[in-house]
C-alpha cells in the first residue's frame, strides 16, 4: 500500500455504532457516567469499528521502529548511537522492559529496523529488516531525511501495521528505539502545534542542565533554519523527523486505513501522531494515548489531538511501553459493552 492509496482509505468514524454504543452504555448495570473515561473510548472504538459492541483489541501486537539520528552529533543526549542496535538485539532477544510489558498484557513484539546506524547481524523471526537509510543526517546541520527517504519510512510502517493486522491483530501498539530521537520528537511537535521549543523539549533519557540547554537550542535552531510547513508533513518528517518518527506515523496511518485501534505511547509515537493527523485528520479516530509521559512534548502534542491519555503513571522510557501497559484498559472498557448485563435483563431497578 502506498501513502496515497492509504490516505484514501481513512474515513470518519461511523456515528450510528457511537451512538448506540452511547445508548447500551446508559443501559447497562451502573450509575451513568461511572465509567469515566473508559465509556468514551468505548464509544470511540464502536464509532472506527463501525459497529457496537466493537471487537476486543486481543491479539494485539507492538511494533517498534528503530532508528539512528544525526543530530547525535550536537551532544543533545548522553547515550552513545550503538546503544540503538544494541536495544534492537535486546527486543529481540526479549529482554527489554517493553518485552516484559507486553509478555504481561498479552500482546506480540516484532522488532523493525528502519533505519539503525550500523547493520544489525540478526536473523529472528521477530525483526524485520526495512532500514531505510542508515540513520539520518543532522538536523541542525541540513535536512534529515530527502522526501522520497521520509516517504520510504511512511510506507514502512504502512507495510508493517497491514502485515500485522492480516496477520490478525485487532489492536496495534506503536513503540520507538533511537539515541536522541527525543530532539526530532520535540522539534515535529513544535512544526505541528506552533508551540515553542522551550515548552517541548524535554530531558530525554535524562539529561544533565548544560544538555538540556544545547537540546532547546538546537530544537529552535532547527525550527529556524528549516521553517517546516505543518500543512506539508512529508516535508516537515524529511527536514527535523527521524526513521522512526516517519514509520510511525505510517504505522498510524495504517491502522486508521484498516479500521483498527492503535495505541500511541509517549513523546515520539505522540510526534508521529501529529504527523499522521496532518496526513488525514480522520485518522485520530484510530487512536488511543495509552499514558501521559514525563516528556512535556507529549502532552502538548495530545492536547492538540483532541485524546486525553489513560494512564499517568511518571514513566520516560518509550519503546511503547506506556501503550502496552494500557492495554487491558482498552480491553477493559471494550468487554463492558461485550458482557455486561443491562437494567433489564438482569431486572435491576432503575432510579
Ligand atoms: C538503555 C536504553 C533503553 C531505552 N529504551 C528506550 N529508550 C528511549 O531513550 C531514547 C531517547 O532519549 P534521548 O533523546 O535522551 O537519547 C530512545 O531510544 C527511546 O526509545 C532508551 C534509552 C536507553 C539509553
Ligand atoms: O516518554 C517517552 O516517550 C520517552 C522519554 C525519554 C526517552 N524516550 C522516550
Amino acid at each position: 500500500m502506498t501513502l496515497e492509496t492509504t490516505l484514501a482509505a481513512i474515513a470518519p468514524a461511523d456515528p450510528a455504532a457511537m451512538a448506540a454504543a452511547r445508548d447500551l452504555q446508559a443501559r447497562l448495570t451502573k450509575p451513568a457516567g461511572s465509567l469515566g473515561e473508559l465509556e468514551d473510548l468505548s464509544v470511540r472504538l464502536a464509532g472506527l469499528a463501525r459497529s457496537c459492541p466493537p471487537p476486543l483489541p486481543q491479539p494485539a501486537s507492538v511494533a517498534v521502529f528503530a532508528g539512528d539520528h544525526g543530530v547525535h552529533a550536537q551532544g543533545v543526549t548522553p547515550w552513545p548511537q550503538e546503544v540503538t542496535a544494541q536495544m534492537v538485539a535486546n527486543f529481540v532477544a526479549g529482554g527489554a522492559v517493553v518485552n516484559a510489558f507486553a509478555r504481561q498484557s498479552g500482546a506480540d513484539v516484532l522488532v523493525v529496523d528502519v533505519g539503525v546506524q550500523a547493520p544489525v547481524p540478526l536473523d529472528a523471526p521477530n525483526l524485520l529488516d526495512a532500514n531505510v537509510r542508515r540513520g539520518t543526517r543532522d538536523l541542525a546541520e541540513e535536512p534529515a531525511l530527502t522526501r522520497d527517504e521520509a516517504r520510504a519510512a511512511v510506507e514502512v510502517g504502512i507495510r508493517v501495521a497491514n502485515a500485522l493486522v492480516d496477520g490478525g491483530a485487532a489492536c496495534l501498539i506503536g513503540g520507538d528505539m533511537g539515541i536522541a530521537n527525543t530532539t526530532p520528537a520535540a522539534t515535529l511537535i513544535a512544526a505541528f502545534t506552533g508551540a515553542e521549543a522551550a515548552a517541548v523539549t524535554g530531558r530525554g533519557t535524562g539529561v544533565d542542565d548544560p544538555t538540556y540547554a544545547r537540546k532547546v537550542a538546537v530544537v529552535a535552531a532547527a525550527l529556524a533554519r528549516h521553517q517546516p510547513d505543518p500543512a506539508d508533513p512529508l516535508g516537515v518528517l524529511a527536514a527535523v523527523g527521524g526513521l522512526e518518527h516517519a514509520a510511525l506515523a505510517g504505522f498510524l496511518l495504517g491502522a486508521a486505513a484498516r479500521r483498527v485501534p492503535v495505541i500511541v505511547d509517549g513523546v515520539i509515537a505522540a510526534s508521529a501522531a501529529l504527523a499522521a493527523a496532518a496526513f488525514a485528520p480522520d485518522a485520530v479516530a484510530a487512536m488511543v494515548a495509552g499514558h501521559r509521559s514525563v516528556e512535556p512534548g507529549a502532552s502538548v502534542a495530545l492536547a492538540h489531538l483532541g485524546l486525553t491519555p489513560l494512564l499517568d503513571l511518571g514513566l520516560r522510557l518509550g519503546e511503547g511501553t506506556g501503550a502496552v501497559l494500557a492495554l487491558p484498559v482498552v480491553a477493559a472498557a471494550v468487554r463492558v459493552l461485550h458482557d455486561v448485563a443491562t437494567f433489564d435483563s438482569a431486572g435491576v431497578s432503575e432510579k
